[in-house]
């Protein structure tokens, strides 16, 4: 298929205005690091996004999901193919019971726990402060302050390759330490169901305040980065273990180890992929010579990194 035929049916199923070519990642991503998609394509229901995997594997056309960007590092060359993101058009919310939602995948956490704390259902604090969106967030199990999305949700629907509609429970997600059998089993989440617990509007709203500037007092907010760099070991922290072999404030070209909070990697104005994965090597490589532990990063990588 030409790039022309290509553009022709991408706009066919999901719109003219949701289809954008050459498209650059760095305005996608909260690192603000990133070359061009040839092709980035918003659907705004489940159908079209049915319709667009189902025509995508047909025609062997690579392709990739994002949520809000907030975990990627996007490769300098790009991404070959289609990305196809689900913030901002796949965002409603249903009210099942009295506590529990029904959440499309793209809505924002901020967005989603600040309707939450209006309608005074509690537990979803400890997520209104992370700057992904649910998708992203069942897929990670995101967590923070002592609570996971594991915690609340109680069951996902997801898309196989196939563009199957399947219906999984919170068991059958698997969710784990920042991971779950999302990304195993190359599911895409179109929606998720959470249980929160009635409470009272102005306590709520307190506590997401409360962990806000708790979060701006210890993270490096003022800087685009894609939050914390690596996974935490087991029995360790990985800011202690980087600031122990004496790494706050390293950089390579515009990447560096915050020093504010060395689980960051921040892009100080002009930060490349390239800078970024020449640090966080280095930074590998001196923790593990200093205290034998091995890091794994956090973020995932999207694109051509060879
Ligand atoms: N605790 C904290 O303070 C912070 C936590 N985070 C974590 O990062 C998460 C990132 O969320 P977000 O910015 O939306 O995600 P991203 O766009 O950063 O994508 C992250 C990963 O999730 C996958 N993904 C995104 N949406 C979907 C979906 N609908 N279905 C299946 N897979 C999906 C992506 O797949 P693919 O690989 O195909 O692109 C990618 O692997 C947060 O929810 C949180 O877990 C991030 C920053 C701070
Ligand atoms: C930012 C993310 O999530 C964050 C989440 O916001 C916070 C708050 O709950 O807890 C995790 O950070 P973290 O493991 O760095 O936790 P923190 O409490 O900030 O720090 C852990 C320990 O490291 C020490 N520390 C921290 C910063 C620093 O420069 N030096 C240092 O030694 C602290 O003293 C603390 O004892 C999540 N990160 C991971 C990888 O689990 C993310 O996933 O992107």
């Amino acid at each position: 298929m030409d790039n022309n035929e290509l553009l022709d049916n991408l706009k066919l199923i999901v719109g003219d205005t949701q289809v954008r070519t050459g498209e650059p990642m760095n305005i996608h991503t909260t690192f603000r690091i990133g070359g061009c998609a040839d092709y980035y394509v918003q659907p705004s229901s489940i159908e079209e996004l049915q319709s667009l995997i189902q025509f995508l594997n047909k025609s062997d056309i690579e392709y990739c999901v994002i949520g809000n960007g907030s975990n990627l590092l996007v490769s300098d060359k790009g991404i070959r193919g289609v990305v196809i993101q689900l913030s901002d058009t796949f965002d409603e919310v249903e009210y099942i019971d009295d506590v529990t939602v029904k959440v499309m995948s793209g809505m924002m956490l901020s967005r989603l726990g600040n309707k939450l704390a209006d309608k005074g259902l509690a537990g979803f604090e400890f997520a209104t402060g992370i700057p992904g969106s649910v998708g992203g967030a069942v897929r990670m199990n995101a967590g923070a302050y002592g609570g996971e999305i594991k915690d609340i949700i109680v069951s996902a629907d997801v898309l196989d390759r196939s563009g199957r509609l399947i219906s999984l429970s919170r068991d059958e997600l698997e969710l784990g330490y920042r991971t779950s059998c999302i990304a195993a089993m190359d599911y895409i989440v179109v929606s998720a169901v959470f249980r929160l617990q009635k409470g009272d509007t102005d306590t709520i709203k307190a506590l997401i305040k409360e962990l806000a500037v708790k979060r701006r007092a210890k993270q490096p907010l003022e800087y685009p980065s894609a939050g914390s760099a690596f996974k935490r070991p087991q029995g360790f922290f990985a800011a202690k273990l980087i600031e122990d072999a004496g790494l706050k404030g390293v950089s390579v070209g515009g990447a560096m180890v915050s020093e504010k909070h060395s689980g960051f990697v921040v892009n100080t104005g002009n930060a490349t992929a390239k800078d970024v994965c020449m640090l966080t090597d280095m930074v590998k490589d001196k923790v593990k010579q200093q205290s034998g532990v091995d890091l794994e990063l956090e973020v995932i990588k999207l694109g051509d990194f060879s």
